[in-house]
């Protein structure tokens, strides 16, 4: 891999497509042998015209049988031309979607063993952009462009070998009009500044996209809070600043390409007077003529594979990016797996001197999240994260199943660090629901299934009953086997958390993480729920962060963080009794609670 990394444009393309070399070599001499079967109407055309301007003098003279031999020798070269094309593109086809198989293959092998941190993070619609588009362009490089690119060079040079074979000097004419067309375009299209400026062009036109997508998402909140003109504003910005370099391409490649254009048609305008010149002296050469003829009728087709080229060259090169995309997925690293595993027995975790900080590579920026963090959530117990927004209870949570590895300092279970536990098995100890949940396009049973493959119905049924999501369940019509989106099926944010929270019942794993797991719970609910978590966390490490003080009172433990450090750490009744962060923590959430009381009684 890191070998095949270090190609980029064209070259890394080519390296990709490389990987099924035999069939693309086949492909190419198919596509080539069709193109000089599709020339043989252009001979068929020279033949005939000689024929017809030789016995001008008298057209009886003309050979009829010949004429149509010609006639069906430029049919039979169309059709088996055709013939060739459709075989070259299946197996450019063939080549296209095998690579592509191998290429989603090794990305999802590779993106399995990356960090769920770069998963979970802003970068998923990326990958999935990759993994579907991305690779998508691929294939039309492999199946379409290759093929059409020789296609397009061979009727080129098997064209000239015919032109020059007839007459140097017309052949000559039409030659440099196409090389003189080609070098405009390069000088227009491929310089340094020319390439920033079409970059900036897409980038403004991104930005429009981004822009009309966001205004048509936020909507509900533009509406709501009377924002639709500065929504607007920033929407009619964007497609000015589109306009703008709109109207700066077109101006500054109006004028090459108009000149690209002319001289690309004006093969039989140079053609003409050379023709004339040529006849000057030689007015009888009724050979002469014919050629003459010939390139004035036929001279035009040179031109339309250049402007074929021109446009595979502006598709090659968003294909070109879309393969940086996909190579910058396999250039993060994966998670290093320990050289010899260990397997803790018990599941106390300790956080010994952690610090950990995000990395923004793109802006060569950190954000120091965590420094010094050191504590001990036991086994058996509930230890409840807590602090202000922002304060890295989330990151603290998310370094237990290597989400992101700590910087400084070790995170242990049961005393073995948990960089020397193998990645799968680190997963299996772990259960994490999160703030966000995630329900698959599936029945509600796998949905909950899914969190352990071999459960029988009986297991996932009690885990739905014991994440108090049964009964909805089987008010749906129907039951366990609804598939959620299908028909309007949608669950409520409550009602797909408890899904989540039975799935990981389910698991049963020694670990159990809670990202606000009852947060979108009403209280009857939360009550139940908070019970069923009892039943399940009975024996297991359990971390909680939760923003509502009530729902943990009862932890055995409760780490308070403050601006990545911890501050306190201590049981409610402890906390509460000194002065601290949460101390004022508990005060504002007691307000806020007899707030809403007097005003509920108002
Ligand atoms: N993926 C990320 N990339 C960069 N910085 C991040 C990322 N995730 C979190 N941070 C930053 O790290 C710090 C701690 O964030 P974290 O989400 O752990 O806090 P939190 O206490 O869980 O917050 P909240 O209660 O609001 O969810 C914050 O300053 C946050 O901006």
């Amino acid at each position: 891999m890191t070998e095949m990394k270090k190609k980029e444009g064209l070259s890394r393309l080519f390296q990709i497509a490389g990987q099924r070399k035999g069939l693309l070599i086949l492909s190419g001499v198919l596509s080539a042998g069709s193109a000089l079967c599709m020339l043989t109407p252009y001979w068929a055309v020279y033949e005939v015209l000689n024929e017809l301007l030789v016995n001008a003098g008298d057209l009886d003279m003309v050979n009829g049988s010949f004429l149509i031999h010609w006639g069906w020798t430029a049919f039979a070269g169309l059709v088996f031309g055709l013939l060739l094309l459709y075989v070259a593109l299946m197996a450019s086809h063939v080549a296209a979607f095998r690579i592509l198989y191998g290429l989603r293959v090794r990305l999802s092998e590779h993106i399995g063993r990356l960090s769920l941190g770069f998963l979970n993070g802003s970068s998923t619609g990326a990958i999935k952009k990759t993994m579907e588009q991305n690779i998508e362009k691929i294939e039309t490089f492999i199946a379409h462009t290759i093929p059409d690119l020789v296609n397009v060079v061979a009727t080129e040079i098997f064209m000239f070998i015919i032109f020059f074979s007839l007459n140097g000097w017309f052949a000559a004419v039409c030659l440099a009009c196409i090389i003189m067309s080609i070098g405009l375009q390069y000088v227009n299209f491929m310089g340094k500044k020319a390439r920033e400026f079409t970059a900036t062009y897409f980038d403004t036109q991104e930005r429009m996209s981004a822009s009309a997508v966001q205004y048509v998402r936020g909507m509900p909140v533009v509406k709501i809070f009377g924002q639709s003109v500065h929504s607007f504003r920033q929407f009619h910005k964007e497609i000015l600043g589109y306009k703008k370099w709109a109207l700066k391409v077109c101006d500054t490649y109006e004028r090459g390409f108009v000149l690209f254009t002319v001289l690309l048609n004006s093969i039989v305008t140079l053609v003409l007077p050379v023709g004339l010149l040529l006849m000057q002296g030689n007015s009888g050469n009724l050979a002469l003529a014919a050629v003459w003829l010939f390139f004035i009728v036929m001279g035009p087709g040179v031109t339309s594979p250049v402007y074929k080229l021109m446009f595979l060259g502006g598709g090659t090169r968003e294909i070109d990016e879309g393969v940086k995309r996909i190579d910058r997925i396999f250039d993060e690293n994966p998670i290093p797996e320990p050289v010899v595993a260990k397997n803790p027995v018990s599941y106390d975790i300790e956080f010994d001197h952690v610090g950990f900080s995000y990395e923004n590579r793109e802006q060569a920026t950190r954000t120091e999240a965590l420094r010094d963090v050191s504590f001990v959530a036991r086994q058996g117990e509930i230890t409840a994260l807590v602090g202000p927004s922002g304060s890295g209870k989330s990151t603290v949570a998310s370094l237990i199943p290597r989400f992101w590895d700590v910087a400084e300092g070790n995170i242990r279970i049961g005393g073995v660090d948990v960089r020397d536990i193998a990645n799968e098995r680190l997963m299996n100890l772990v259960s994490f629901v999160f703030q966000d949940t995630f329900l698959f396009y599936d029945t509600l049973y796998e949905n909950i299934a899914v969190g352990c493959p071999g459960a029988t119905r009986q297991q996932v049924e009690d885990a739905a009953r014991a994440a108090q999501c049964h009964d909805f369940i089987m008010n749906l019509p129907n039951g366990y086997e609804t598939r959620i989106g299908d028909k309007g099926v949608y669950l409520s944010g409550g009602e797909s958390q408890r899904i989540c929270v039975a799935r990981a019942i389910l698991k049963n794993a020694p670990i159990l993480v809670l990202d606000e797991a009852t947060a979108f719970a009403d209280p009857e609910n939360e009550y139940k729920m908070q019970r069923a978590l009892q039943h399940l966390i009975k024996d297991k490490t359990v971390i909680v962060i939760a923003h509502r003080l009530s729902s943990i009172i009862s932890a055995q433990q409760i780490v308070v963080l403050k601006e990545g450090k911890v501050v306190q750490i201590g049981t409610h009744k402890e906390l509460t009794s000194m002065s601290g962060v949460y101390r004022q923590m508990w005060d504002a959430y007691t307000d806020a609670f007899r707030w809403e009381l007097n005003v509920g009684n108002k």
